[in-house]
């Protein structure tokens, strides 16, 4: 049972798990400060109550050892109940493994397939991913290579001529390049049938870090949106592991939704449901208060502001 808004969390008895803790819009400028006092005291205390969700779930495919390989890191493995399954092929055991699972947006449950950012192994799997999910939006938030290491494979083309992944072809139609980002557009094939999907690559987020300033992050969302509609899914996200930056973004473009609509919203109650579908969603303390700070942005009619 989800606390009644405005009363004291802390007087819940164990036995009842938190799973949200909305927030009025009205007071979130004031709330904002309450939880940085004290060097971010209630933003540590809130996102430890966020540590254990999902940890009650399985991951046994997973863990079998034919899909062992696929996964590029050995503590970043997705829930049975909600990973996407591939078309397997016959008796091929593992066939239907890829590190990936369904996350619920505003608009539907399975609004998001958020992945691990492919290896050069399994980009052809990422591929039939996106072909048989029918997706038409990927949304990529890490560099390939970042501090001399592979985070990413570049699993499109280098240049305009077409080139082969399993049975998919895909050819790169366009590209606009900002500082933040690049949208480009890939003609995806499949045999004789052809779809147009869109990339939207986010250059500039370290790793385990934030976008500076945090209204970057907001811009690149309305970006997004304004070429991606509401109807438009499941939209494919992925980062490195797919839990951090992709956590953030899925929990900004929720909230940016939200606001629309409701004179609350619940940042912790978001973050409760991505990692029930998904581990560590939103990975660090600093990405949790970051989305705070864009959504404060947001209010205060900062999101265009640059800094000096
Ligand atoms: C230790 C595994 C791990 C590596 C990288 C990340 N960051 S990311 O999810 O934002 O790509 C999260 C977890």
């Amino acid at each position: 049972r989800a606390p009644d808004p405005g009363s004291d969390m802390h007087s819940l008895p164990d036995s009842i798990i938190e799973t949200s803790r909305p927030v009025k819009l009205q007071d979130f400028v004031a709330h904002y400060r309450f939880m940085s006092a004290d060097s971010e005291y209630h933003f540590s205390e809130e996102y430890e109550a966020l540590s254990h969700v999902g940890c009650d779930l399985q991951r046994n495919a997973a863990y079998m050892s034919v899909n062992r390989p696929k996964n590029r890191f050995t503590n970043i493995l997705p829930y049975d109940h909600s990973r996407f399954k591939l078309q397997p092929t016959d008796d091929e055991e593992g066939s239907d493994y890829i590190n990936a699972n369904y996350v619920p947006g505003y608009n539907s449950p399975r609004e998001f397939i958020v992945s691990q950012g492919p290896l050069l192994s399994t980009r052809d799997d990422f591929w039939r991913m996106c072909w048989e999910s029918n997706s038409r939006a990927i949304v990529m938030l890490t560099r390939c290579i970042e501090k001399g290491r592979e985070k990413c494979d570049h699993y499109w083309p280098y240049n305009t001529q077409p080139v082969r992944y399993g049975d998919i072809q895909v050819t790169i139609l366009n590209e606009s390049r900002f500082p933040d980002w690049t949208i480009s557009e890939f003609r995806v094939c499949k045999g004789d049938v052809c779809r147009v999907v869109r990339h939207f690559h986010f250059t500039t987020w370290p790793d385990f870090g934030v976008p500076d300033p945090p209204q970057t992050l907001v811009r690149f969302v309305r970006a997004f949106r304004e070429r991606v509609g509401p109807d438009q899914k499941p939209i494919v996200v992925h980062c490195s592991a797919g839990v951090g930056r992709s956590g953030t973004f899925i929990a900004l473009d929720r909230i940016l939704f939200s606001i629309r609509t409701s004179d609350y919203v619940d940042i912790f109650g978001i973050v409760y449901e991505m990692r029930r579908e998904r581990v560590s969603m939103v990975q660090t303390e600093q990405q949790y208060i970051c989305i705070h700070q864009c959504l404060l942005a947001v209010l205060e009619g900062r999101e265009n502001e640059h800094p000096v």
